[in-house]
């Protein structure tokens, strides 16, 4: 990890639902966790634990998703209640998206050139003042100084989602968020994208990045530390080795447990999926929401777990227990 120490980004006990006929959908509830200078947050979980959400959230709320508390403070201001002026002026700037769906993000009826123009004008910024920046970013990248010159549907998927990486990081943001951008991919454009994040952290075109994926093993290769959720809420926060070698909540043990390993034969050892499905988050009620499927659950995971913390590592589970929750 580069550096150390300064908090960017410090989110405490967030609430993201979103409304709906039936009442609430739970889907952030209650999350706390820190973003530090130069470091990469791995955001792990099965699908529906709540990571898009929280990912989209702290860049703009849309509906249905409605804010229901807590704060994420960003360079003094807690940007959940910022004015949609305000906050305008941020993203990009302090905080940025390599949304999920990247390759459709773009408006498909300008030239790339005229998209990037747009955003700059908002910055009050041209295309023309940053042309040089512009063209090493591409390079970064891959893609030629063409590019600029076409419209979204010209380009392949991968070169769509490079060209949103270099539209996202523009400004220098202090924090990139970077939803499931490896997912569709294959193992080698994995690890050359994953190539180009850390090539943009070295050269300070991002400060920190929050990089949210359900593969671990992509996790393995880039975070300095990760953050499992479940079912919307944190069941532990541990430096990248730490989840790998001695994971604490049952849930990261069982989440690694179904990861294939190199050199083991799977005609000899079956791999080991977790049994059941998470829980519905539509008016969710008091409880360890992972409890249903714990092999170690006991009577105390009718209560919701306070977040404890093991050795610096964060872990929500009845079984870390000791008295020094925080
Ligand atoms: N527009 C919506 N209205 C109601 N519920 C929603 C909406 N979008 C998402 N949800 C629910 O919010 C919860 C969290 O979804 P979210 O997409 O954040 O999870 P995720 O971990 O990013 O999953 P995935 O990897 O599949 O995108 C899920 O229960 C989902 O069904």
């Amino acid at each position: 990890m580069i550096g150390v120490a300064e908090v960017v980004l410090n989110v405490k006990d967030l609430k993201i639902y979103y409304r709906t006929l039936y009442g609430y959908v739970k889907a952030v509830d209650g999350v706390s966790f820190d973003i530090k200078r130069g470091e990469i947050l791995g955001i792990a979980g099965e699908s529906g634990c709540g990571k898009s959400t929280l990912g989209n959230g702290l860049i703009l709320l849309k509906p249905p998703m409605k804010y229901m508390g807590g704060e994420a403070i960003l360079d003094g201001k807690n940007i959940m209640t910022l004015s949609p002026r305000e906050l305008r002026k941020i993203r990009y700037e302090k905080i940025s998206i390599i949304p999920q769906y990247a390759m459709d993000a773009m408006n498909p009826t300008k030239k790339i050139k005229q998209i990037i123009d747009d955003l700059l004008h908002e910055h009050g910024e041209s295309f023309e003042r940053k042309r040089d920046l512009i063209e090493e970013r591409l390079e970064i990248v891959n893609l030629g100084k063409k590019v600029l010159n076409m419209y979204p549907i010209e380009l392949s998927g991968g070169m769509k989602q490079r060209m949103v990486m270099v539209i996202s990081t523009l400004m220098n943001p202090d924090v990139l968020i970077a939803d499931e951008i490896t997912s569709a991919l294959d193992v080698s454009s994995q690890r050359s994208v994953i190539q180009m994040l850390y090539e943009m952290r070295e050269r300070k075109i991002m400060g920190s990045l929050a990089f949210i994926t359900h593969d671990l093993s992509v996790l393995y290769q880039i975070a300095d530390k990760v953050m499992v959720l479940y079912a919307g809420r944190v069941a532990e926060i541990s430096p990248m080795e730490n989840i790998v070698k001695e994971p604490l909540h049952p849930y990261t043990k069982m989440l690694l447990s179904s990861l294939p390993k190199i050199g083991v034969r799977y005609s000899q050892t079956k791999l080991k999926g977790i049994p059941g499905y998470p829980p519905s988050l539509l008016n969710i009620g008091p409880g360890c929401r992972f409890r249903d499927r714990c092999p170690y659950a006991f009577e105390k995971c009718e209560q919701d777990p306070p977040v404890f913390d093991v050795d610096g590592r964060k872990v929500s589970c009845w079984l870390f227990e000791r008295g020094d929750a925080n």
